[in-house]
């Protein structure tokens, strides 16, 4: 069956593992706690309060700690799910002053565009919440690119190194598995799309392999139509 759809990760596929390192966690880190002292009370920040509160096992932590496990979680690059919806809050506010431009390598401009016109499904799956995803994109460097999307996943569709994450993707786009081609920076989850029956192609920027994977250095050596 021929690709009808492309789904892509973003940190080290779209965008540069530096962008998200060096720029969005740290802006997260810096305006965080000033996001949470001041929005603490709102019922969409409070719910994220307290599945981080459940999360870390600390039920009595009240804001200054929750703060303090949030800045450890970021340090560590941790993927809970209330951290990245928190983040994207934060990213937000940093998109709308201008003080962030989303990082999208131009090849991966250029293809994403190419592939819309050409009429292939286009679909992000990211630990980064979904607000996030829209963010990048949607602010990205090369302008709006949120029109060529058809869809965004995040965690809330299971974790990116597990198959069942990548069948309950498909089963959502409305597509067979295998009609689905998957592009990612990390094995894992080249593993976990592959063993659902996907097609997967790894983006490896500075050369190198990724398991047994078909891996290209730029999105221009990419074509759906070959698999
Ligand atoms: C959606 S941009 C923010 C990136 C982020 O928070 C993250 O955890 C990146 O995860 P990915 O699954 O895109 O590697
Ligand atoms: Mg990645």
């Amino acid at each position: 069956m021929p690709v009808k759809a492309v789904l892509t990760d973003i940190e080290g596929t779209t965008s540069a593992v530096s962008f998200v390192f060096d720029v969005l966690f740290p802006y997260a880190q810096a305006h965080l706690p000033a996001f949470v002292r001041e929005h603490s009370k709102e019922p969409a920040v409070a719910a994220q309060l307290d599945a981080v509160r459940s999360e870390s096992g600390e039920s009595g932590a009240d804001d200054e700690r929750v703060i303090g496990i949030l800045l450890e979680w970021i340090k560590a690059d941790r993927k809970a799910r209330s951290l990245k919806a928190l983040q994207g809050m934060v990213w937000a506010e940093g998109y709308r002053a201008g003080q962030l431009k989303g990082h999208v390598y131009p090849d991966a401009v250029s293809a994403l565009r190419r592939w819309h016109e050409q009429g292939y499904g286009l679909y992000v799956y990211s630990s980064g919440s979904i607000q996030a995803q829209k963010l990048i994109f949607g602010c990205a460097e090369a302008g709006d690119l949120t029109p060529l999307f058809s869809g965004y996943f995040d965690t809330g569709s299971g974790h990116k190194r597990e198959s069942e994450s990548y069948i309950r993707i498909a089963d959502s786009i409305g597509l067979d598995a295998e009609q689905i081609l998957f592009l990612s920076d990390v094995v894992e989850e080249l593993d976990a799309a592959q063993q659902a029956g996907m097609q997967t192609c790894g983006l490896v920027r500075d050369g190198g392999t990724l398991g047994r994977h078909q891996v290209v250095q730029s999105f221009d050596a990419i074509d759906p139509a070959s698999y």
